[in-house]
């Protein structure tokens, strides 16, 4: 949605069957994705639908509004929504409230939630500082999210005092499709991390079928090797 198409060919069907067969746990898709994907591929992997966007081209790209409802997401067959938050953006204040309402419409339905939450605005020097980091997954937790996903910090001991901090579970975003960010995620894993989240890693990677079960092992098998 960000930055516009990332899929080879319109491929998304494939694409997604070999992120089901290279070993993920869960895709997040927007909801309209969803028309022109077959169901076997969430026979072992689970969808996680994402209601919040915004783009590129927008005057201000950190505005991220919610695009999709919870029982809207719950119809399409979400085993889990997620919502994307920029705490320091100009719109912080309304992202906040949006991921507070959901919440509470994720308790009601008893429906997991992934907030996705980033220091990331004008006045955000470094979006991986870990004392604004441990802020951003604080308040994921504080606003009832189950899972929290964030730019961890690259520094190993930093990045462990973040997640032992934080009550819910952290998962670490790729931040990009780099040669370090096999490493950094081993290093999350590590240091306790509840999972990774991965996006352009695969989706842009020369092979994305090899790199996704590279990506798996790293979380299930915990090898460093395979990171390296
Ligand atoms: O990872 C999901 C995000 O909502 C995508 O947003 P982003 O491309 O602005 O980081």
């Amino acid at each position: 949605m960000t930055g516009g198409p990332i899929v080879r060919n319109g491929q998304l069907d494939r694409l997604v069957g070999q992120l089901a067969d290279g070993g993920a746990d869960a895709v997040v898709l927007h909801k309209g994705a969803l028309r022109h994907l077959h169901s076997r591929s969430f026979r072992s992997m689970s969808l996680i639908v994402h209601l919040s966007a915004s783009t590129t081209m927008a005057p201000d790209p950190d505005a991220k509004v919610l695009v999709c409802g919870v029982e809207e997401a719950l119809r399409l067959g979400a085993h889990a929504v997620s919502v994307h938050v920029n705490l320091g953006a100009a719109t912080e204040a309304r992202q906040v409230e949006g991921l507070a309402r959901v919440a509470e419409a994720c308790d009601r339905w008893s429906l997991p939630l992934l907030a996705m939450v980033y220091p990331r605005g004008p006045q955000i020097a470094d979006c991986r500082a870990p004392e604004l980091v441990a802020h951003a997954a604080t308040l994921a937790a504080d606003l009832g999210a189950d899972l929290v996903k964030t730019l961890l910090p690259r520094s190993p001991s930093a990045l462990a005092a973040v997640v032992a901090g934080c009550p819910i579970p952290v998962l670490a975003a790729g931040g990009g499709a780099g040669d370090d960010v096999l490493p950094h995620l081993a290093d999350a894993m590590r240091a306790g991390a509840g999972g990774v989240a991965v996006g352009r890693l695969v989706f842009t990677a020369p092979d994305p079928a090899a790199m996704v079960r590279r990506v798996a092992a790293v979380v299930h098998d915990r090898t460093p090797a395979v990171a390296r």
